[in-house]
């Protein structure tokens, strides 16, 4: 059976599948905005200040009030509207009364993802690799995406005119972002790995190619007390590495950031 589209044009499918199809691809449009906010929240800190409430609900007036040198006005609307946005994906909850005068009072509690979000609760976090995902020098690449298809090259390459890895390189600041990113990935994973795999007892030297910093093989060292470890990486991760002395070079090119 044919219908009228939203668009005024005929269609097969069935009205509801026709509105849920265009919700589908509504959704998939503006999901960048969903990354985007999550990154400005985590920049004001509002997941940390949530996850720091005891189990308090805030109000936007709350949170805007322990950000310095905010406008009042349009910093309180703002944080509504990025924590409204938010309590539609489940990021946080959002419980509305009705004030005395009749007016919305918006509060807002953590949802339990925030644990993942905040930076400061004292665990792992998944916050500074949002940061590394949404930072100016990555979103600018996904610009030349489908060029990159076209012109045969990646999109960081057309972007950057070299690979991710050589622009970490030349960009301290960015592979600072990459590393932080990094360690507390690296973290989580390996502790999980250390709970349920067993297979380090008979190993007495362990070289991480692309180890980064370290962390994953001190990690591993701290628990396996009898392996030596070898982090082998490029001169970029090595520079942000904690030097052990006596341990240099293990290749032309490469370097060892840390025997633990
Ligand atoms: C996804 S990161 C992993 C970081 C590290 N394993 C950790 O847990 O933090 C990949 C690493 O590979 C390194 N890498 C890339 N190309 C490399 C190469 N040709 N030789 C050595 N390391 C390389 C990068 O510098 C980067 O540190």
């Amino acid at each position: 059976m044919e219908n009228t589209t939203l668009s005024g044009s005929r269609s097969n499918l069935a009205g509801d599948e026709e509105e849920e199809t265009w919700l589908h691809a509504w959704g998939l449009i503006t999901s960048f905005a969903v990354s985007m906010t999550l990154k400005a929240a985590i920049e004001l800190g509002l997941f940390d200040a949530l996850s720091n409430a005891g189990g308090r609900a805030l109000t936007a007036d709350e949170l805007a009030a322990g950000l310095p040198a905010v406008d009042k006005t349009d910093g309180v609307a703002s944080v509504d509207r990025i924590l409204r946005l938010l309590a539609s994906f489940d990021v946080v909850r959002c419980l509305t009364e009705t004030g005395a005068h009749g007016e919305t009072i918006r509060q807002y509690t953590p949802a339990p993802v925030c644990r993942w979000l905040a930076i400061n609760h004292g665990g792992s976090s998944l916050a500074p690799y949002a940061m590394f995902t949404t930072d100016q020098d990555c979103l600018t690449a996904w610009q030349q995406l489908g060029a990159a298809v076209e012109g045969g090259q990646t999109a960081f390459g057309r972007t950057h005119g070299v690979t991710m890895v050589e622009h970490f390189g030349r960009t301290p600041r960015l592979s600072g972002v990459f590393d932080k990113a990094m360690v507390q990935i690296s973290a989580m994973v390996t502790s999980k790995l250390l709970e349920r795999f067993h297979g380090f007892d008979d190993i007495s030297v362990l070289v991480d190619v692309g180890g980064g910093t370290g962390a994953t093989l001190k990690m591993v060292t701290s628990t396996y007390k009898h392996i030596r470890g070898i982090n082998f990486d490029l001169p970029y991760a090595i520079s942000l590495a904690p030097s052990i002395p006596g341990d240099n070079a293990s290749r032309p090119g490469y370097q060892a950031a840390a025997r633990c």
